[in-house]
């Protein structure tokens, strides 16, 4: 666990950056600083590592004051990457993630070894090895950095706006990508974004920073788009956080009805269309989210969702009606 306690940091000339900031980072989670621009998120990042020094308070990692230990040693246990991956340019790819492992005293097979197998896990080819940083798009070099900076093993990892100088279609892989690893690897991250989708679908816990780096709120991601503690978190997760929040609720205790007569289905029992011809726009599971529903019943030409078991035979429709029934019922529950 990462502890922030009662942290001040007041850069020379006079402006705080961050105030008072009481927090956990809970181990093997990601948590993700949010907010708008100079409201402190990079600084209190930066504390973590110790590359800023906090006015007053104190950070703990499992307890330890970072302030007592070995700068160097403090650092190995962290890995840090940010937003253009970092990469040393005159250096292949390999020896790029393999310089970590050497740093700390593998031969220089060994660590490339490391690195060949790091590279894999973040989804690079082994083609890209032998490349220099240049010779790749933004979002392999991104991955060549989240793996450098996981080649010491590092039980903490500190990423600031690490997908952000990429374009969207590539982020979106790159965020399957860390869902993926992480749910493997279970470090303790500390990320910083901008963005406030991007820290609702990656974060554990999500903490909200206002200006004048004072916290707003720390929460789940389903509590801050559920419960906004004030205005500014509301309108900070969006006004549509009432349809985003329903990607956090399962479609499993969703009554559905027997399957419609114009429901056309093919010999295996999968649906194949409407009898009028109009597709179903899709099917869900049990294990979807009830935004995925709402989704299928609106945009449906007849307004029903189709359900299907896990071998995509139909066993249920949901009627949009039955669906604005349910959530009234939910919101009634919350
Ligand atoms: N080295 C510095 N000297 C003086 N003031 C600084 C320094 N670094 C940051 N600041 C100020 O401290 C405040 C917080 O900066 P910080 O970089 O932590 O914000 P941020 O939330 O990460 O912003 P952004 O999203 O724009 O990167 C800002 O007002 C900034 O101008």
């Amino acid at each position: 666990m990462i502890t922030f306690d009662d942290v001040v940091k007041v850069y020379p000339g006079g402006s705080t950056a961050v105030d008072h900031l009481s927090l956990e980072l809970p181990t093997g989670k990601t948590t993700v600083f949010v907010g708008p621009s100079g409201c402190g998120k990079t600084t209190s990042l930066r504390m973590i590592n110790r590359m800023i020094q906090p006015t007053s308070g104190r950070i703990l990692i499992d307890g330890k004051d970072v302030a007592g230990q070995d700068e160097a040693e403090l650092r190995r246990g962290i890995g840090y990457v940010i937003q253009h991956a970092g990469l040393f340019p005159h250096r292949t790819v390999l020896d790029n993630v393999a310089t970590v492992p050497m740093l700390l005293g593998k031969s220089r097979r060994e660590a490339r070894a490391v690195a060949a197998e790091l590279l894999e896990r973040v989804g690079l080819a082994t083609e890209f090895a032998s490349r220099y940083p240049a010779q790749l798009s933004g979002g392999q070099q991104q991955r060549v950095g989240v793996a450098r900076a996981l080649a010491a093993d590092p039980p903490v990892m500190l990423m600031d706006e690490p997908f952000s100088a990429v374009d969207p279609v590539v982020r979106e892989g790159l965020h399957r990508e860390f869902l993926r690893l992480q749910k493997d690897l279970g470090k303790t991250i500390a990320m910083v974004t901008h963005d406030i989708d991007e820290a609702i679908k990656l974060g554990d816990v999500v903490v909200i920073f206002r200006q004048g780096g004072h916290l707003a709120q720390v929460g789940t991601p389903q509590e801050l788009l559920e419960h906004p503690a004030d205005e500014f978190v509301a309108e900070f997760v969006g006004r549509d956080r009432g349809v985003r929040s329903l990607s956090f609720d399962s479609a499993a205790d969703l009554p559905v009805r027997p399957l419609p007569a114009d429901l056309v289905l093919d010999d295996a029992g999968r649906p194949a269309g409407w009898s009028t011809g109009e597709s179903t726009g899709g099917t869900f599971t049990v294990a979807d989210s009830l935004r995925l529903v709402t989704d299928l019943a609106i945009s449906s030409p007849v307004g029903i969702a189709v359900r299907v078991d896990d071998h995509g035979k139909a066993d249920g429709v949901v009627p949009h009606h039955d669906l604005v029934d349910h959530l009234a019922a939910r919101r009634g529950r919350k």
